[in-house]
């Protein structure tokens, strides 16, 4: 199979000041396979995040080309590329992103009322994320945590090929965490794969592959690290 994701030579920089603009990520290559599982870690600010929005085509690069299931983002016209989002990922936001009006079972409902698609099991994706008891309540009314664990639930019932995490278990105890990450080790599989972006190296280990950023560049790329490991790799940014 062609892999899901295939980026090369991915560049972005921000502006700063008048006419003056700092690279934020400089060349990085990504591959993803179907039924893999890759975590990014790196230094706060070290452009981890950045290059999850450029993967998942919501926010342009620069340069480098990414594609998603065989589709070239660049110069994808706006309502194909939210189509290609639409029927292909899932991205679980460091902010939720749910909507406060609408009571959790609706946000979790939400991606396939948009899309025109079958409900997907609402209840049991709730259930999932141990959150059944909470469906008809409005999401300002839990805890931090628990909206991370509805965001990912309706991520995880839309039921994408791929789903991108950004921090997904930041706003959760270890426990909770461990769930979480199990879930989402459990979906890649098959056609579908995952992305994770964290600052825990063992959630990090989780993965099948782990790359390491430093300052917008990939210093290192390890395939079924340890924590330990990828701690070294973080601390040396010695290519494995
Ligand atoms: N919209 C933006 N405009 C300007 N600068 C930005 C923007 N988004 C990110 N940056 C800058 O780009 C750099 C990388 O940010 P990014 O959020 O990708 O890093 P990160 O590794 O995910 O950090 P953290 O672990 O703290 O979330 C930072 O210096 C940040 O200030």
């Amino acid at each position: 199979m062609p892999p899901l994701l295939h980026a090369t030579g991915v560049t972005k920089s921000y502006p700063v000041d008048r006419g003056t603009t700092v690279p934020v990520l400089r060349g990085i290559d990504v591959r993803l396979e179907p039924g893999e599982m890759l975590s990014i870690v790196g230094p706060s600010g070290s452009g981890k995040s950045t290059l999850l929005y450029c993967l998942a085509g919501l926010e342009a690069a620069d340069g480098g080309e990414i594609s998603l299931a065989g589709a070239r983002l660049a110069g994808l016209p706006a309502a194909r590329l939210a189509r290609l989002r639409r029927d292909t990922l899932g991205f679980v936001f460091q902010s939720y992103n749910l909507i406060p009006s609408l009571p959790v079972r609706e946000n979790v409902a939400l991606p396939a009322r948009l899309a025109k698609r079958r409900l997907p099991d609402v209840a049991g994706a709730l259930a999932q994320v141990g959150l059944a008891a909470h469906a008809h309540k409005r999401p300002g009314s839990l805890s931090g945590g628990e909206q991370q664990r509805v965001a990912i639930a309706r991520v995880l019932a839309a039921g994408p090929q791929l789903v991108f995490a950004d921090e997904p278990t930041g706003a959760l105890d270890s426990v909770t965490g461990g769930q979480v990450l199990d879930l989402l080790r459990g979906y890649a599989s098959g056609s579908r794969s995952v992305v994770l972006v964290t600052h825990d190296l063992a959630a990090a280990a989780r993965a099948d592959r782990t790359i390491v950023l430093r300052d917008g560049a990939v210093v290192a790329e390890l395939r079924g690290a340890s924590g330990g490991e990828i701690l070294a790799a973080f601390e040396g940014g010695v290519r494995a």
